[in-house]
């Protein structure tokens, strides 16, 4: 693992956001981090990245703690939700700025992917829109070599060939073998990249929604006439349209004979399901 964090805890005032958390991230690998909008995705990465202080708990990048190492701040690299800190800069001074933090910054990748982009390095940060401002930040965090990248909501308002463009990047970082944790407040778009799904629940825990899959079923529902509400009270809807329902329920010893002896239920088949069925589970059992 190449960062691990043990018992965080975070409030504000007198709200806990963040509650004994306790999670790694692997090395190599695409992790998700998603959760309801107020989880606490962005004050966990601010102190994942040392602009926040925890009040408890600890948090080791590559066996080594912040005050122990201020340098290991240089394999860690964090991409804000707005990507206006440096508003009034060119984006070539910006590149500077990120020199002194990133020893290894990458030049030429920078230079040729502005060049790519069509974006001019003179320019000012403020003349370009948020979606390219948040390319440009992007840019600059790829170029940075830091080991471990936070991605904070990245695929936000952006449209789909930028979505495209920003989850090709990813996976590039993901060939070079660095570690990329992503928030955001769906998975949709996630899904189809990430590893691991860590989710952020309202109540302030963690859970690694990856390994959850086993614990919920995806079955398809061909009904007489109406899915019965016992079932459908206990279930997560994932679609309906008319007699055919998709759902998610609990998976318990006794869950076929249920199904088998419902009377509005006319067929069903088990299906596969995927990390963003996770998703839907622990969102629809946190409600
Ligand atoms: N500096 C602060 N002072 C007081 N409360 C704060 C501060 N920063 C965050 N909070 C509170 O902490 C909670 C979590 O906020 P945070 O921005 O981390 O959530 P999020 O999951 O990133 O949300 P979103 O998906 O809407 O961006 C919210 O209730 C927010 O109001």
């Amino acid at each position: 693992m190449i960062l691990e964090v043990k018992d965080l805890s975070k409030s504000f005032e007198s709200e806990r956001v963040l509650d004994k958390l306790s999670f790694n991230l692997e090395d190599g690998q695409i992790h998700g981090l998603v959760g309801r909008n107020g989880s606490g995705k962005t004050t966990l990465l601010k102190i994942l990245v040392d602009i926040l202080n925890m009040d408890e708990g600890s948090l080791k990048i590559l066996g080594k703690s912040y005050k122990e190492d201020r340098h290991i701040i240089e394999n860690i690299a964090y991409l804000p939700d707005r990507f206006d800190y440096f508003d009034y800069d060119s984006i070539l001074k910006i590149k500077d700025y990120y020199k002194i933090l990133y020893p290894n910054f990458d030049d030429n990748f920078f230079k040729i992917e502005l060049k790519k982009n069509k974006i001019d390095g003179k320019k000012t940060l403020r003349s370009f829109s948020k979606g390219y401002k948040n390319l440009i930040g992007l840019l600059a965090i790829i170029a940075s070599n830091a080991r471990i990248v936070l991605l904070d909501e990245i695929l936000d308002g952006m449209d789909v060939l930028n979505k495209e463009l920003i989850i090709s990047y990813i996976l590039d970082m993901k060939d070079q073998g660095r570690t990329v944790l992503a928030s955001s407040h769906e998975l949709e778009e996630l899904a189809k990249i990430v590893d691991v799904c860590l989710y952020l629940t309202k109540d302030g825990k963690i859970r690694n929604i990856s390994k959850s899959k086993n614990s919920f079923i995806k079955v398809q529902i061909v009904v007489k006439d109406k899915l019965d509400e016992a079932i459908l009270n206990h279930s997560v809807l994932r679609f309906n349209m008319g007699r055919v329902y998709v759902i998610l329920l609990e998976n318990k010893d006794n869950i076929r004979n249920i199904l088998d002896e419902n009377k509005t239920i006319v067929q069903y088949d088990i299906l596969d399901s995927k990390i963003e069925d996770s998703f839907y589970w622990e969102k629809g059992r946190s409600k």
